[in-house]
Parts: C-alpha cells; structure tokens; sequence
C-alpha cells in the first residue's frame, strides 16, 4: 500500500475557483455540532475556518451557555442551541445542510451520547465526525455501522487508537486504517506529522504542514475546513484531500512571519486566504 502524495499538481486539478454569478445561496450551509462548558472555542474556531474555506452559511449547534460566546466571536455565524445549558442533549437543526461536522469539544455527557446515537440515525447530510463524537463511537463500536457511506472520520493518533486498539508497528496501523475505511466505507484523514486520507481503496499523503501545527484547536480549525469544502460540494475525498493540504500550507506560508511558537490556531484561520491566493496564482501562470 503505497501512498500517493497530495502534491500541488493535483490540488490543483481538485480546487475550484469562485464563479463571478456565485451568492451564498450557491457556496453551501455547513452546520457545526459542537461544545460544552469551557469547550466553545472548539465550535467558534471550527465555525470560523468553515467561513473562512468559502462556505457561504455557517450554524453552530451549541449547548445554551455557548450562545453569546459564539454570536460574539463570530458575528457571520447563525446558532442554534441546545435545550439543554452546559451540554448537547437532543440535535434538533430543523434545517437540511450542506455538510455537518459534529464532535469538537462536545464532551462525552451520557444524554451526549443519545444526542449523537439518535442524529447518526436519522441525518442525511455528508458528515465529518471528530473528537468527542470519535471517542463515543469508539465506546459503542456497533454504532459505528449507523454511519453513512463516505462519512469522513478525522481522528489524531490518539483518537484511532481508540478505534482500532494499540498496534505494534507503523505497518499495523496503516493495515487497521485501511480495514476500517475499506469495512465502514468511510474516509479515514489519520492527523499526525504527516496526515494520511484512506478512502478504503488508496492512501494519500500530505506534504504540507511543519509542527507549528502543534497547537490546542489545531484539529478543530481542520474539522471546519474540511466540513466548508464539503458543503461547497467537493466530495468527500476530495474535501478531505484539499483540506488537509490547505490545513498544512496555512502554517508552511506563516512560518517565516510567525514562527512556531506564535503560530496558533486562529492564525491557521488568518492564513487561510493567503494559501487559497497561491492556487490562484498557479491558475493564472497557467
Ligand atoms: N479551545 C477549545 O475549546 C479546545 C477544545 N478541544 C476539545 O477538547 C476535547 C479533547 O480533545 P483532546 O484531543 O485534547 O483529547 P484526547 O484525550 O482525545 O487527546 C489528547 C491525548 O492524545 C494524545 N495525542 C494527541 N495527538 C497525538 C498524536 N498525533 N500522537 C500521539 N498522541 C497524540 C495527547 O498527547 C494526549 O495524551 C475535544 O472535544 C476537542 O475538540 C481541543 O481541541 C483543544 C481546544
Ligand atoms: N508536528 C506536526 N506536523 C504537522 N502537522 C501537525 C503536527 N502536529 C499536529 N499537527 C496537525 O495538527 C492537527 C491536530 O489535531 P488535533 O490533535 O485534533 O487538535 P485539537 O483537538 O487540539 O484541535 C492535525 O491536523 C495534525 O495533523
Ligand atoms: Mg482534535
């Protein structure tokens, strides 16, 4: 199983630039579900970098506490909250998005896991499933079969640990990674230095990004990106695979500006434009 490299070449062939006619309405609604108390930032960061990769609507779904949090942080978003104060407990959107990522600082409540059980069951939307909504799947392995085909599953090392158990070398983790995504039908984006995407067939691997990355939020922002493209319509390989390399290049483009250790996540959000502008540059030196 040899890994094909996300090089430019082939974001290139994969990125598609904004029509002059485009409104909102045609950029996609991407829905966030997210957040506990002392969590939100995970929600208003992955809401913001959703925005930020071109996503023309953006709603958190948020626990109450969150609500003024989030309008404050980020004005462009919509929310919508939860019943319940400090955590999710039932996910009532009461709107179809385009793309829905769930799991980023959500926690692991146990009215959470029902929340999460019951909307695995009944959503239509393409998903991305990160963090917490991971750590649950994990804990009840059967409801990993809810998933629809082609869902995308972002898990960091510790996080797929979880959900294949421990390995004894870096062949075992590639082979369970891929067993799984081929088993589930899903995409599998491996975090880690560097990131790998499994779709169930290939293995790609990112050759952007550098440690600054390193960084609380970091997979939040990644979450939002990915979920922004989704509902632009990229698909679900696709998004993963220009995310992840949008991801990487933010922090390869602020290093020489910033510096590792001032690089955090909201600087991957800031730099987002400046990596989207090196695609168009390449477009017009054709
Ligand atoms: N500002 C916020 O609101 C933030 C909220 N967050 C949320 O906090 C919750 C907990 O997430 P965490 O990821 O911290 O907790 P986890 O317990 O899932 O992961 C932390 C553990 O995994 C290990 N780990 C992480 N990446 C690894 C790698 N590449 N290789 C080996 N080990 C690795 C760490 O060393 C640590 O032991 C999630 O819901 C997350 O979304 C975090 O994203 C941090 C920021
Ligand atoms: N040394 C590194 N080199 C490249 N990328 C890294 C490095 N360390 C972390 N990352 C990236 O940062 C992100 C971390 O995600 P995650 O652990 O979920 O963060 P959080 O949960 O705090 O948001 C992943 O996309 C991972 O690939
Ligand atoms: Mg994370």
């Amino acid at each position: 199983m040899k890994p094909t490299e996300i090089t430019k070449t082939e974001i290139l062939k994969i990125y598609k630039p904004i029509e002059n006619s485009a409104h909102k309405g045609t950029q996609g609604h991407s829905v966030i579900i997210g957040g506990s108390y002392g969590k939100m930032g995970s929600v208003c960061l992955a809401s913001k970098a959703s925005l930020m990769s071109g996503c023309g609507l953006v709603t958190g779904y948020i626990p109450k506490c969150g609500y003024n949090i989030m309008q404050t942080f980020l004005p462009e978003a919509m929310v919508i909250t939860d019943i319940n104060e400090n955590t999710i407990s039932k996910i009532r959107l009461g709107i179809t998005p385009d793309a829905i990522g769930i799991g980023v600082g959500m926690g692991q409540d146990r009215q959470t896991k029902r929340a999460l059980y019951q909307f695995l069951k009944n959503s239509t939307s393409p998903l991305v499933i990160d963090a917490d909504a991971l750590n649950i799947l994990s804990l009840n392995r059967e409801w990993l079969l809810e998933l629809p085909k082609k869902t995308i599953l972002t898990p960091h090392l510790k996080e797929l640990e979880r959900m294949i158990g421990k390995w004894e070398s870096e062949e075992e983790k590639f082979e369970k990674t891929q067993a799984l995504s081929q088993t589930l039908e899903v995409i599998i984006v491996m975090k880690g230095a560097p990131t790998y995407v499994f779709d169930g067939e290939n293995v790609y691997k990112n050759t952007t990004g550098n440690p600054s990355l390193a960084t609380a939020g970091s997979g939040d922002v990644l979450t939002g990106i990915i979920t922004g493209l989704l509902a632009q319509s990229y698909k679900p390989l696709e998004a993963s695979i220009l995310g992840v390399y949008l991801h990487g290049l933010t922090a390869d483009i602020a290093l020489p500006e910033t510096g590792h250790q001032a690089f955090i996540a909201s600087t991957i959000i800031e730099y987002l434009g400046k990596a989207y502008l090196s695609f168009e540059r390449e477009i017009g030196q054709g």
